[in-house]
């Protein structure tokens, strides 16, 4: 009785729709990715970037820095994408090696490049509801909610996770949608008794299958962001999300698996934003 919201198939029709899009227009949309070392997960989330930037038409431009690369020379590069007329959109993949400075590397994308919303000037636009480029992930989530809850007005949605990537944008974006939203996190009090109230629940905190089964409302939509690989059988691991799923799912009355939940639209959305990002700069040359 519990549907799964199938993410991949969703995502996949979001890049058919943006290549046909991109097909269009008298130039091609650029997306700059920015790599500093070598984690091994992370370079992994970059080649799937890449592939699928091609494939919906779109020139990849990667740039893959030494972990000794100096705020300098990141700062550096991130100024030449800001001035690169073909380059649309700007990702610098996140976490960055612990000697570098997070904060000034994003504070120095320009924010009409700013394809993971996360300058300041993005996240007061979204804040403020004024035009601008929403987060991958929350965007993700939300497109997912869309085509399953026909009206969000007045449902509680409970947010677990504080963070500015993911916690706080889809918190702003449910609130767009009429939702009482309610931000939970570590220090929240019955964590479990709140999660019971909620019509919609997020899990984005990145802790591996925290949110049980009885957490969940029954009939409740819940929204798992959590990507955690963990140790399976035979030296292996694999892929759970903060959701408890095999306790949560008969519960549910929808939810995202993992993988092939939320984490396929992160990508179609972050090409979807660099196709936004490509037109509104275009238009203004
Ligand atoms: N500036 C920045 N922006 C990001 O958006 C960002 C980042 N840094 N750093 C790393 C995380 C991680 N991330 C993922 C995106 C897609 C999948 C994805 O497509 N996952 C698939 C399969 C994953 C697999 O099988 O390994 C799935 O969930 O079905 C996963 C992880 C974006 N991130
Ligand atoms: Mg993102």
């Amino acid at each position: 009785m519990t549907q799964i919201i199938d993410g991949k198939a969703f995502a996949t029709k979001l890049r058919a729709e943006i290549a046909a899009e991109v097909a269009t227009l008298s130039y091609k949309p650029g997306l700059a990715v920015v790599l500093v070392g070598e984690d091994p997960a992370s370079k992994v989330y970059v080649a799937n970037k890449a592939k699928q930037t091609v494939e919906v038409g779109m020139n990849s431009f990667e740039h893959r820095l030494p972990a000794d690369t100096t705020q300098e020379q990141l700062l550096a590069l991130v100024s030449q994408l800001n001035a690169d007329p073909a380059v649309h959109g700007i990702l610098v993949q996140l976490p960055l090696p612990k000697h570098l400075d997070t904060e000034s590397v994003i504070a120095t994308i320009s924010p009409e490049k700013d394809v993971d919303g996360l300058t300041v000037v993005n996240a007061g636009r979204l804040a403020s509801g004024a035009e601008g480029l929403i987060p991958c992930t929350p965007l993700g989530c939300l497109l997912l909610l869309q085509d399953n809850i026909s009206d969000m007005t007045g449902l509680h949605a409970v947010v677990i996770g504080r963070s500015n990537l993911v916690g706080k944008p889809v918190a702003q974006l449910l609130l767009q949608q009429n939702c009482t939203v309610t931000m939970a996190h570590s220090k929240t009090r019955d964590l479990p008794g709140l999660c019971r109230t909620a019509d919609i629940l997020v899990a984005a905190v990145g802790r591996p299958e925290m949110v049980k089964g009885d957490w969940v409302k029954p009939g409740a939509v819940v929204i798992d962001v959590g990507i955690n690989r963990v140790p399976a059988s035979e030296g292996k691991t694999k892929l759970v999300g903060d959701v408890a799923y095999a306790e949560a799912a008969p519960i549910a009355g929808k939810i995202t698996p993992v993988p092939g939940g939320v984490g396929p639209m992160t990508i179609a959305c972050l090409l979807r934003n660099t196709l936004t990002a490509a037109k509104r700069l275009e238009a203004a040359r």
